[in-house]
Order: C-alpha cells, then sequence, then structure tokens
C-alpha cells in the first residue's frame, strides 16, 4: 500500500485499497454508454512470438467496457500479418489489426509522403500515430488507453485503471499517465528513467534555473512509461516524435495545449515487468543507448522552445552537473533496494550513468549542429487539412485488410 502523497503539479491517483477490477469494470460500464472506449496496442510481429502477449490477449478477452481495440502491427509479412489476424481473433471486442507494412497502408503513407506529412522513422511513434489517425477516422471513441505489447506482469487490472480517469464523466481529465515501481526478480529495473531521466531534469533545474516545464516533468512519477490514456479530442492536436523521444513528447504536448489540473496520473499495477532491452555501449543505434539520446534530445528541444539557449560550454556543464547528481542518485536506489531485500548491481548502474552522460554530450552536439532537424510527425488536424479525404482513406484501407485477411477467408489460388 502507497503513500497518498500529491506534487502540487499533475493529481496523482493512487491506489490506496486494492479495489476488486469487478467493481471498476462496473463502473467503466456504465460510462462506456456516453464515452466508448478504445484500447491502441503499438505490437512488433516479434511480440506474437514472445513470452507476454498471449496472457495479454487473454485478461484482455474478458474486458467487458471496451468497446474496440486498435492493434497496429509492425515488420509483419502477408503471411504473419494472416497468423496476426488469426492470433488476435479471440477478442470479444471490435479488433482491428493495421498491417502497417502491408500495401494498402503503405498506399496512405504515399499520399502523405508526396505532401511531406508522413513519418520518417519507422518505430512505435509512427504506429501510435497511425493507431491514433484511424481511432478519429472511426469515430466511435470518446476515450482511448494505450500500452505495450510486452508486458509480463498484465492483468486487466491495469487498462481499468488506466482508463479510468479520462472515462469517468464527472472527471475533468484529458491525459493520464500510468505510473508503477518497476521491480521484478528481486531487481529494480527502469534504468533509463532512474538513472537518465530524473538525474537530467534534476541537473537541467541546476544549470538552466526555474523552469515550469521542467518542475512539471519531474512531477511524474514514471515519466517514460508506455502506458497512458486519454481523451480522444486530444489526439487532434497531438505532435508526436517518430523516435524514443515519444514519452517525453507526449507529455510535453499535453503540458503546451492543456492546465495541468486537466492532466493526471495513476498507479496502474503493483508488479511491471516486461522485455529488457540491452544497454548496447558499443552500438549507439540501439538498445537504451540510442533511447538515452533521443530523449536527452526531445528535452534539450523542448527547453529550447521555451527560449532556453544552449551552447557547447553549456552541455559540458550539464554532463558533469548531471553526472554528479546520477551518482548520488545511484547510493539512494542502493539503499531503497537493500531495505527492500532487492539486489543493485552499483558497477552496472555507474556503467549506463557513464554511457548516459556521454550521450547527453552526443544529444547536445547534435543539438547545436542540427537545430530545425526534428523528428516530430505532423499533427492529425494538419495532415486533414492539406488532404481532406485521408481519413476515409485511412479507414478503408483498414478495413478492406481486415476483410480480405479475417480467419476463415479461404486464399485465392
Ligand atoms: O523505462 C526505462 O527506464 C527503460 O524502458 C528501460 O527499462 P528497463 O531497465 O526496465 O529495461
Amino acid at each position: 500500500m502507497g503513500d497518498f502523497y500529491q506534487n502540487g503539479i499533475v493529481t496523482t491517483l493512487h491506489n490506496l485499497c486494492r479495489r476488486p477490477v469487478e467493481e471498476l469494470e462496473a463502473e467503466l460500464m456504465t460510462f462506456s454508454q456516453s464515452r466508448p472506449m478504445a484500447l491502441v496496442l503499438p505490437c512488433l510481429y516479434s511480440e506474437l512470438e514472445g513470452p507476454a502477449l498471449k496472457h495479454i490477449v487473454t485478461e484482455l478477452a474478458k474486458v467487458p467496457f471496451l468497446d474496440q481495440i486498435v492493434i497496429g502491427l509492425d515488420r509483419a509479412n502477408e503471411e504473419q500479418y494472416r497468423h496476426a489476424m488469426a492470433y488476435f481473433s479471440e477478442l470479444p471486442q471490435h479488433v482491428r489489426v493495421l498491417w502497417n507494412d502491408g500495401p494498402r497502408l503503405r498506399q496512405v503513407d504515399l499520399l502523405l509522403r508526396e505532401q511531406g506529412l508522413a513519418p520518417t522513422e519507422m518505430g512505435k511513434g509512427r504506429n501510435v500515430w497511425y493507431c491514433f489517425g484511424y481511432v478519429l477516422a472511426c469515430n466511435r471513441a470518446r476515450s482511448v488507453a494505450l500500452h505495450d505489447c510486452d508486458i509480463l506482469t498484465y492483468s486487466r487490472d491495469l487498462v481499468a485503471r488506466l482508463i479510468y480517469p479520462v472515462a469517468n464523466p464527472n472527471f475533468n481529465y484529458m491525459f493520464c499517465k500510468g505510473y508503477y515501481a518497476r521491480v521484478a526478480d528481486g531487481k529494480m529495473n527502469g534504468r533509463v528513467s532512474r538513472l537518465l531521466v530524473t538525474p537530467l531534469i534534476r541537473a537541467l533545474k541546476k544549470v538552466c534555473g526555474p523552469s515550469d516545464f521542467l518542475d512539471y516533468l519531474d512531477s511524474y512519477r514514471y515519466p517514460l512509461a508506455g502506458e497512458f490514456s486519454l481523451r480522444t479530442d486530444v489526439i487532434n492536436d497531438l505532435r508526436i516524435p517518430s523516435d524514443w523521444g515519444l514519452e517525453v513528447g507526449v507529455l510535453s504536448e499535453m503540458k503546451r495545449n492543456y492546465s495541468t489540473n486537466r492532466l493526471c496520473q495513476v498507479d496502474i499495477a503493483d508488479v511491471y515487468d516486461h522485455k529488457h532491452q540491452e544497454l548496447s555501449e558499443h552500438d549507439s543505434s540501439r538498445g537504451l543507448s540510442k533511447m538515452s539520446t533521443d530523449i536527452s534530445k526531445a528535452v534539450f528541444r523542448k527547453l529550447a522552445t521555451n527560449g532556453e539557449i544552449f551552447s557547447q560550454e553549456k552541455f559540458r556543464t550539464i554532463k558533469a552537473t548531471y553526472y554528479r547528481i546520477a551518482l548520488d542518485f545511484i547510493e539512494t536506489y542502493q539503499n531503497d533496494a537493500v531495505i527492500n531485500g532487492l539486489s543493485l548491481d552499483r558497477h552496472k548502474e555507474e556503467k549506463a550513468v557513464e554511457l548516459f552522460a556521454r550521450n547527453i554530450m552526443k544529444a547536445g552536439a547534435y543539438f547545436l549542429e542540427n537545430p530545425m532537424d526534428t523528428p516530430f510527425i505532423p499533427s492529425w488536424s494538419r495532415v486533414k487539412s492539406a488532404l481532406p479525404d485521408i481519413m476515409e482513406a485511412l479507414h478503408d484501407a483498414v478495413e478492406v485488410d481486415n476483410r480480405e485477411y479475417r480467419p476463415g477467408i479461404v486464399e485465392p489460388s
């Protein structure tokens, strides 16, 4: 059982008494009459072969309040898409699988590309963006939740608690971020969140001075959580980065577009474990190395748009300040681990911090050299104004794919 502390910036909705999921679901069923709900699942084909997704699907099959489930499938060929359609067919909700690499959605992408409006990088940001576009095109859901497909400790409470704050018509929230303690197998995980994001924010506050944006970012208990929910209207004006800056980018957009009393965070799980990526010390285009660089760039970009002026000297100071603060954090995490009987490998933690410090400098150098190079995907409202028929084209492409590859449909010889 946790505390009931409020940070005074975004509301925190705690898990104070382990309310039975059936009770939450009964309430959500009532809300769904006025606010139909959708779930978006960005997914890689490889996750269908991994250990987490089957259980997620089994749990979701029991969820009564979701009207619609939209699965964005990346890196799948035709045979794999067919398999995915069968795989998700046990879900009783209105289910659509977006075959992002299929010819029909490629054609939609081409239409956007001709106008310079298509996402430039492959990845989760792009996948989520297309799924959101499809949710808008369907015009069914009023509230949408999103979570990853690699959660090993999934139970259906997670989606109920995640969507509740934007589904309850008596609440005023437009956006809700999930949080949890990322502890599994006797270890504290969440390396980028603990060892990069929090110490970097604290370092930036020291070097750049007071900042509403940094205080705001700091008020999220797990800023990198892949789980969030929002009211459908929010999607129209959302400009999200296509790289690992996605989570920080979404939080920045919410602060820009809404007052903080319309934003909240919710405790969604007692335990949370997922697929861990490697640190990738020797290849900065992969793993946590790439993630830490993309996130640092996203934070610097945002501060620059708030008027912060960066220079190489300033980045050097940020790096040095970050490094000192991160080392102090390791001590704090270690003591927290010890009192809880968890293990923490201090050497590995310090190696991660050394890599992240180098990547902060790299991200800074990249920003100075390419200040206008932003990985943002345009908002759907801009896309709709440039291409008024695009929603229909996206909707039709998804419907035809899903009809053609429905299980039981015989392939033409
Ligand atoms: O949230 C994070 O910090 C990153 O996704 C890495 O998570 P992990 O250390 O749990 O793999």
